[in-house]
């Protein structure tokens, strides 16, 4: 009998669920007040009239999207009159999609057709809300992802007007944004904002001995005794917090100890944290790149082409624009359509240049060489011919 591979018994992990992206801690350590304020936003619902909506601001990992789950789930096990939704807009990002899961959750099965019109899908939604006699809460969580091409305004319109074409909708709101660039008013048509006013709950990010604390609590519920030292622990706490973003803190805790595990040891070493710590890092930018249509992928690999060449100086979006439309046959639209949704993901910072704000600094966020990799892999080498 061939020698078994996969041992699942020898393991590090005391609870391995505790490190998935989707568990819910039965604690939401030092958010107190943003979990009152939410709750008390949404209690009207519980009434069956409008709840408040919402915009809760804060960086990533910071507990925004785990505060509004938490909510959600004490809804479920309240009552049936109020439906919520939660659509994730970094892989959902089309009005189709956003209104085809909302139509997926009132009635537990796809919608019969694909693509626009929207109406053919937030009529049989009214309909329905309306014979349940129930309000609606959806939250659009990381809505920067819908920062570019009016893709916010398209998604808010239908959701905050529908009940003037269906009386006796009621509908409300949550968004969650991780960028500090997500400026309402710019990024919003007056008509949507005056129709969606939200009420804002700040998530300000966790200093370093409360990211170190939600840490020890993972590691107590997750692991078997002494897996990691305290040590170890400074360790993670240090490299979370050069980007201060929990869930890299989680996911660096579940690889160090996958990586420990695998080369057969009882305890994190450093150096399995250092290891993890790189793949953490790949893995984001990878799933990013992943998210990008093929054309935002185009731009991206072209800008990070650019990046690599050290005779090229700072890339300002004129001249980029210029010398990527020689290349392909993008318009001036489409060419900043797609760089507004490069920043918007966070891979490339734009800086203004001139008071004006028409002349930016294009900056790769990026390793340049990852990205080009991670780009010709997803286009099959088209990129290559720039
Ligand atoms: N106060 C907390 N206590 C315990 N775990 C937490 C806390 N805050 C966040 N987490 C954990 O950190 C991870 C990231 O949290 P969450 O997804 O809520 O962040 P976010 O602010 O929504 O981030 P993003 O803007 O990137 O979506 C999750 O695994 C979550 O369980």
């Amino acid at each position: 009998m061939p020698q078994k591979l996969l041992l699942a018994s020898q393991t590090l992990f005391k609870d391995p669920e505790i490190f998935e992206s989707d568990y819910i801690p039965n604690t939401i350590n030092y958010r107190d007040m943003q979990l009152r304020q939410l709750a008390g936003t949404i209690l009207p619902a519980l009434r069956g009239v409008c709840p408040i909506n919402t915009i809760l601001r804060g960086p990533p990992g910071a507990g925004k999207t785990t505060s509004v789950l938490r909510i959600f789930t004490e809804i479920e096990e309240t009552t049936r009159k109020v439906v919520t939704v939660l659509i994730n807009c970094q892989n959902v990002q089309t009005e189709f999609r956003i209104f085809a899961k909302i139509f997926e959750e009132l009635f537990r099965q796809q919608p019969p057709f694909s693509g626009i019109p929207i109406q053919r899908l937030t009529d049989p939604i009214a309909k329905e809300l309306i014979r349940r006699k129930a309000v609606l809460i959806v939250c659009l969580d990381d809505a920067n992802y819908l920062g570019h091409n009016h893709q916010l305004d398209k998604v808010l319109r239908p959701l905050l007007r529908m009940h003037e074409s269906n009386p006796g909708v009621r509908i409300g709101v949550i968004t969650t944004i991780s960028t500090l660039d997500f400026h309402r008013p710019a990024i919003l048509d007056p008509a949507v904002e005056s129709i969606y006013q939200p009420e804002e709950i700040i998530f300000p990010p966790y200093v370093e001995e409360e990211i170190q604390r939600i840490l020890h609590g993972r590691i107590t519920a997750g692991l078997c005794k002494g897996v990691v030292t305290p040590d170890i622990l400074n360790l993670i706490t240090t490299l979370t917090m050069e980007s201060g973003d929990l869930r890299i803190g989680i996911n660096l805790l579940k690889r160090s100890v996958i990586h420990a595990e695998r080369i057969g040891q009882t305890k994190v070493q450093e150096e399995d944290v250092r290891h993890a710590f790189r793949s953490t890092q790949e893995a984001h930018v990878s799933h990013l790149v992943d998210s990008l249509t093929t054309d935002n992928r185009r731009l991206l690999s072209y800008i990070a082409k650019m990046s690599q060449e050290d005779a090229t100086g700072p890339i300002i979006s004129g001249n980029l624009y210029d010398s990527y439309k020689k290349n392909t046959t993008i318009c001036y639209t489409a060419f900043y359509n797609h760089l507004n949704k490069l920043a918007s993901f966070r891979l490339i910072d734009l800086t203004q240049r001139n008071t004006k704000g028409n002349t930016r600094e294009v900056v790769l966020r990026c390793d340049p060489a990852e990205i080009m990799e991670m780009c010709r892999t997803e286009i099959g080498g088209e990129i290559l011919s720039f």
